[in-house]
């Protein structure tokens, strides 16, 4: 009891209790108006600014599954004094996608590309981005339009599997070592040609990409050094880039860069313009081409099931061209060959290691999910909440390349679910390398196993784990890595 009253005649303490006081009633109090006034519920937090910050980057899926539990599909939740909607239902999703008018993305993207990239507003808000290079995007990226950079990426990823192979082969390797400069490298040379920065971007695009998942948050960029600088050296290496000689770039990029240069902008500019492509290619592919080894290497019987498959494609392809090498048809054979097994194991790597969200800014006052949305409010569309959903996806938490093989339907709530697996995000802002994506990944397993064996070096027993704090940042990055011996295969 003594101890007690010493404790409130404390000076700190007291002030530490009238804190904690004044922050549940007014939790309180903001629970309720949001509710008088028909709001969203707000995911409760004790810390004002940060909000719920550092519970949803402990464990966001646990912290998502227990948020939906408690407040239902549709629950407001402020991190780093940003409020924000997420909406976890894939009905409520697709509604959202459907509707451009009312949920924009434009605006967004414009504000992302200026905050995040630092392209200038004066590009990114003119009709020049939205009226000719939005649209010259989306042609090149199209399933038929981006043919011509796949061929491009087919024959350097063939020959960088070939010289990086050999030079680890036999010996124990860090499978992130092997991997992402491969991708890195190939998808750099077919988008923008051998005069790329590869090497000296390398390290630059990761110190920018480490805390990107920070600043979509809204972390300040004055508490991000690491970011800003890997930032500074990218437009650096890329205003240099197109001020010398790249004819082999991709038409895409060519194309872009007349269009520019013809209203008056300069390399540097162009390179800032650039960055954002260079970041939509690296910050994903790289990564799911590490984890599609690296969930299977660690499966009974590793990569063996997916080797079968290509070899089998393989020697009816030579029974089909008796006098011809694959060697001179790559590109032809991978995007022709008929693999479900290696596409059921893209896409299950995709659900299980991408942690993807859409943004979207209401446009007008709407009634939505049953609740009441205002001009400028943000909502979330949350689709890792769906991918990992139990009754969507039977055994969710579980890594299961042949779950794409079965012709069974998704359900929820006894119907049918279309929108199951959205791994490309949709609607307006569906990710458009998504064709040259899965091409990419294609192409890399299949030349990977025709030339090498895999196997987890017996000595380490480090195993990767994901890098869940990056919510919503897309394909997750690993912590720690996996030890590999590479053979060749006679
Ligand atoms: C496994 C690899 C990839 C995944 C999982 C992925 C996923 C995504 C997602 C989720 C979005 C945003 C969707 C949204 O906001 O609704 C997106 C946007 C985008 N992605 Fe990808 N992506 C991948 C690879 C690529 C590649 C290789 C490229 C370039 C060739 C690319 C180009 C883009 C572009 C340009 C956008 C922006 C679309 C817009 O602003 O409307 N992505 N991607």
């Amino acid at each position: 009891m003594i101890q007690l009253e010493a404790l409130w005649s404390n000076p700190k303490f007291l002030a530490a209790g009238l804190v904690l006081l004044a922050t549940v009633a007014q939790t309180l109090y903001g629970k309720r108006k949001r509710a008088a006034e028909r709001r969203a519920p707000m995911v409760s937090h004790l810390i004002p600014w940060v909000g719920s910050a550092l519970e949803i980057g402990g464990d966001p899926d646990a912290f998502f599954v227990r948020a939906q539990r408690k407040y239902g599909d549709v629950f407001a939740m402020k991190a780093f004094g940003r409020v924000v909607t997420y909406v976890v239902s894939p009905s409520l999703i697709s509604e959202i996608y459907r509707n451009a008018q009312k949920y924009d993305f434009d605006h967004i993207r414009i504000v992302m590309s200026i905050d995040c990239f630092d392209i200038p507003a004066s590009l990114m808000k003119s009709d020049i981005t939205s009226k000719i290079l939005y649209p010259s995007q989306h042609k090149y990226l199209s399933s038929t339009g981006v043919v011509p950079i796949v061929e491009a990426y087919t024959t350097a990823v063939w020959e960088l599997l070939e010289t990086e192979g050999s030079r680890l082969e036999g010996a124990s390797t860090t499978l992130l070592d092997f991997v992402l400069p491969v991708l890195y490298q190939a998808s750099a040379y077919a988008f923008f040609g051998r005069s790329c920065p590869v090497a000296e971007s390398y390290k630059p695009f990761h110190d920018f990409d480490s805390t990107f998942h920070l600043l979509l948050a809204g972390v300040p960029r004055v508490l991000l050094r690491k970011n800003v600088h890997g930032l500074a050296t990218l437009h650096r290496l890329f205003g240099k880039y197109f001020d010398g000689p790249h004819e082999d770039a991709s038409e895409f990029v060519l194309e872009a860069e007349r269009v520019m240069r013809s209203h008056g902008y300069g390399s540097e500019t162009i390179g800032a313009y650039f960055i954002s492509m260079l970041f939509a290619l690296m910050a994903n592919a790289p990564n799911a081409g590490y984890w599609l080894i690296v969930l299977n290497l660690q499966r009974e019987g590793g990569l063996q099931p997916l080797t079968e498959e290509i070899d089998q494609a393989v020697a009816s392809w030579k029974q089909q061209n008796t006098r011809q090498k694959i060697e001179d048809h790559l590109h032809e054979f991978a995007s022709t060959a008929v693999l479900p097994l290696l596409t059921s194991t893209i896409q299950e790597t995709l659900r299980y290691a991408a942690s993807v969200m859409s943004i979207r800014r209401v446009t007008e006052p709407v009634e939505f999910g049953g609740y009441r949305f205002d001009t400028d409010d943000e909502i979330v569309c949350m689709t890792r909440s769906v991918h990992l959903d139990e009754e969507i996806h039977e055994n969710a938490s579980e890594y299961d390349p042949r779950r794409y093989l079965t012709e069974r339907k998704p359900t929820k709530n006894g119907k049918i679910v279309t929108n199951h697996s959205m791994v490309w995000g949709g609607g307006v802002s569906m990710c458009e390398g998504r064709h040259f994506a899965t091409r990419e990944l294609k192409a890399f397993m299949i030349f990977l196993l025709m030339r090498y064996t895999l196997e987890i070096d017996p000595k380490s027993a480090e195993r990767p784990t994901f890098m869940s704090e990056r919510m919503g940042a897309g394909v997750m990055h690993p912590r720690g890595d996996l030890r590999v011996i590479l053979h060749a295969r006679k």
